[in-house]
């Protein structure tokens, strides 16, 4: 089952407050983005890598495209103002495979065996994304007072990759486009379409680094890679 993937890294990391784009912060002497990048490069899965990145940082990601010998790279286009547009670009980029996965570059420690599960049911239903059971009570609140206890029991915190035929994600992203939608994420705007989307129970250390708490839980969980090794 081949499938090719569509990394966002054109953000500025604005939360992280690091001062530059957060896919560069280095973990264990290596960039945030290029963990993520090695984790498709060395999946026999993953038939190419589409990267999204700023229009200022391009030269910097074909250079890291080279150095890391991340052959996979097929293309590296020029992202947009939001998430979502950044994607889409991407996605207009698969040539490879007629599956399409969309993984955050901020997400660098997903495991080969939930890709792989997460394609597999992709495969199956057309649209699959990786999410993980609430662990936190969650309120509805305004202006500081609760409104609304939300049932736990139906809620799942979503992450990437999500996974889809092409040709359904892309026509997702067309008409979000023409609509003006805005999602946070992909399969958002697959559900516009009434399309169904799966769910595959990822893992808890899939976690996507967005403040400086962050990196505290990547050493801490590349740390425990290292001494599993
Ligand atoms: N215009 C954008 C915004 C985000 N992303 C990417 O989408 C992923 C998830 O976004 P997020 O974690 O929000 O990253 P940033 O947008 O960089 O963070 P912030 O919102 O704090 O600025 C990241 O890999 C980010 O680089 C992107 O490619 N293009
Ligand atoms: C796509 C995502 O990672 C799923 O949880 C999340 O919505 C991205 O949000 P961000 O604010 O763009 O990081």
């Amino acid at each position: 089952m081949e499938y090719s993937v569509v990394i966002p890294a054109a953000g500025q990391g604005k939360r992280m407050n690091a001062g530059k784009n957060k896919q560069w912060i280095e973990l264990n002497g290596k960039p945030l983005i290029a963990h993520t990048l090695s984790v498709f490069e060395e999946d026999p899965w993953c038939r190419e890598i589409i990267l999204a990145v700023n229009r200022l940082e391009q030269v910097q990601f074909q250079e890291l495209a080279e150095k890391g010998r991340f052959q996979k790279i097929s293309r590296i286009v020029v992202g947009g103002a939001e998430r979502q547009h950044s994607v889409f670009e991407g996605l207009k980029a698969v040539q490879q495979t007629e599956l399409a996965l969309i993984h955050d570059g901020a997400r660098p420690f997903v495991e080969r065996e939930n890709i792989h599960e997460l394609v597999s049911k992709a495969n199956e239903t057309g649209a699959a994304i990786l999410a993980v059971p609430l662990k936190d009570t969650v309120k509805k609140a305004t202006g500081g007072t609760v409104d609304e206890t939300v049932d736990r029991a139906s809620l799942w915190a979503v992450q990437t990759p999500q996974a889809f035929r092409l040709p359904v994600v892309l026509d997702a992203h067309r008409m979000a486009a023409e609509a003006g939608y805005l999602g946070t994420d992909d399969a958002s705007l697959v559900e516009q379409m009434n399309y169904p989307v799966s769910i595959v129970e990822g893992d808890y250390l899939n976690i996507k680094l967005t403040t400086v708490h962050d990196i505290l839980f990547a050493n801490a969980i590349l740390a425990q890679r290292e001494r599993e090794t």
